[in-house]
């Protein structure tokens, strides 16, 4: 295990890559955009699914398990609905040498699986809201270049669905739901997001709006949709006639049937990738402790070849006591007792596997009853300490915490100070190309945006210092949200749009930046 030889902000890509094969999160699979999810990365998926299940019902969603397959018809319902993205759907076509009848679509999502059970399960208004969740794997056949978590052909997600008696209802969901989402990724990854609703644009064409949580990836200056929580309105219950009876009918007038309204929400692995991209770094992963499968590992130091089979058998044992008075803090733990592997190349082993905390226990600390402390997200002796053994079970735990906030400060900090707020366009290009996002005063009409997305691509070869990918002559400014909190400084009727040939009024902020 060679650690890692290309740094993040050489080959931005190459590193990443290297940091998730090293840190032994997933590996790589012979049908492209399609990844292994290694024990490491799993873990996390599973501690988000643990931390969300616990949100989510305790609003009353439960979780449950649709088909993975689709009619043709049934997923064609709706031609508007699918006609945008029918390039991305996988079929299957043969039993084994036999042709099917008719091909069967792999779910790519389930609102066709799932709502012509809606239209049946849902009779009376008495029965809403109704509120199912699945967590699975859904396929795209994307055609642009895959990246691990972050796009790839088959994801895993849960997909959130639901249906109200009234647009209010539904309404209070989505930002219910959106502000988990957020909790998902600053609470438990340490990953700032700002949260603000999709222009008509950008929004789920299917629905009638579409929140949504952006991040920001400081090495490429992009962001990126962090996950998305739609109101559908009526759309998709006209479509699939969900129906119930007017509650405020008396047994003889007959108020026509109401159709329900409805939210779906998807958050999937790529906020693994999220999360990976921010904090690690040219020594390998830096996973948060909230989240890392292994927070503090023990490593025993100062063993030289006259040290005794006795003095190191009783080294191993008080290291093996160590780990479980932290294992009786609730935390998790390992000692790495492996023969014919030097200190040395032990800590750089679990420093590439993003592990929060290490702890060297030698002949020395054990006359001086304390361990030497080693911190993962600061380089060199900043991140040393020292820690009595009689205070461990109070001093790890406060320490693990301690560096999951100073993990969230300086990505906020990163993200903040690239976030740049901008009334004149001669600007905007500029800060886009100093690995900014940019909030301007916007008009939020579809054609300003593909204006401003055409003035802001990169002609070919412009701006070498991009990463190559980034180079792509098509990457211009897309918007990525209008955030809920906005600024001071739009005059209604007065605030010009910041796209000089718009010539519109400006309605809000409008968040654009080049876009993973
Ligand atoms: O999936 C959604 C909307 C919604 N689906 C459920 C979770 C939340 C949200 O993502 C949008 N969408 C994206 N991509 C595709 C489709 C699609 O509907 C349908 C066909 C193939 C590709
Ligand atoms: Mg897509």
């Amino acid at each position: 295990l060679i650690g890692i030889d290309v740094a993040k902000e050489d080959d931005f890509s190459a590193w990443y890559a290297q940091v998730l094969t090293k840190g032994e999160m997933l590996d790589y699979y012979d049908i492209s955009g399609c990844y292994i999810l290694k024990p490491a990365s799993y873990f996390i998926w599973e501690e988000v699914q643990t931390w969300f299940n616990k949100k989510i019902k305790s609003i009353g969603v439960r979780n449950c398990a649709f088909p993975l397959f689709v009619s043709q018809d049934v997923l064609e319902k709706e031609k508007a609905h699918i006609e945008g993205f029918a390039a991305e759907v996988a079929w299957v076509t043969h039993a084994g040498k036999n042709p099917l009848e008719k091909k069967i679509a792999i779910r790519p999502t389930s609102e066709t699986v799932m709502y012509p059970y809606y239209a049946k399960w849902i009779r009376s208004h008495r029965d809403l809201p109704l509120r199912l969740n699945q967590w699975n794997s859904v396929v795209r056949w994307e055609f642009k270049h895959p990246q691990p978590f972050l796009r790839t052909r088959e994801f895993h997600w849960q997909e959130g669905h639901t249906a109200h008696l009234t647009k209010e209802g539904a309404g209070e969901e989505v930002l219910q739901i959106l502000e988990w989402y957020a909790g998902v990724y600053e609470e438990l990854l340490a990953v700032p997001v700002i949260r603000g609703t999709k222009t008509e644009k950008e929004k789920f064409a299917g629905g009638l709006y579409t929140t949504t949580v952006e991040g920001y990836i400081p090495e490429t200056g992009r962001g990126i949709q962090g996950g998305t929580s739609h109101c559908l309105g009526q759309n998709f219950s006209k479509m699939f006639g969900i129906t119930v009876e007017d509650p405020s009918n008396r047994e003889d007038d007959k108020k026509p049937a109401l159709h329900v309204w409805q939210n779906s929400w998807g958050l999937s692995t790529r906020v693994i990738g999220v999360m990976v991209m921010i904090h690690s770094d040219n020594r390998g992963l830096v996973i948060p402790p909230r989240v890392v499968e292994t927070q503090v590992i023990i490593v025993p130091v100062g063993i030289t070849k006259n040290t005794s089979e006795d003095e190191k058998t009783k080294l191993y044992s008080e290291v093996d006591a160590l780990a479980t008075v932290l294992r009786a803090a609730d935390l998790r733990v390992e000692t790495d007792k492996r023969d014919g592997y030097s200190p040395g190349w032990k800590f750089n082993d679990w420093e590439m596997r993003g592990v929060p905390l290490r702890l060297e226990f030698g002949p020395g600390e054990s006359k001086g009853h304390y361990v030497t402390t080693s911190r993962r997200d600061l380089p060199g002796k900043d991140g040393k300490g020292q820690i009595q053994i009689t205070e461990l079970g109070v001093e790890v735990p406060q320490l693990l915490e301690t560096i999951q906030a100073d993990l969230y400060r300086r990505a906020d900090e990163k993200f903040k100070s690239h976030t740049k707020q901008i009334t004149n366009w001669d600007e905007f290009v500029p800060a886009l190309n100093a690995k900014n996002v940019c909030l301007i005063p916007s008009c939020l009409t579809e054609k300003c945006e593909d204006e401003i997305k055409d003035m802001s691509a990169k002609k070919d070869g412009e701006g070498e210092d991009a990463p190559e990918d980034a180079k792509a002559p098509s990457m211009g400014a897309k918007s990525l949200c209008i955030p809920f909190e906005q600024p001071e400084g739009i005059v209604k009727g007065e605030t010009k749009c910041t796209n000089p040939n718009c010539g519109n009024m400006a309605e809000k902020w409008c968040l654009f930046g080049r876009e993973f």
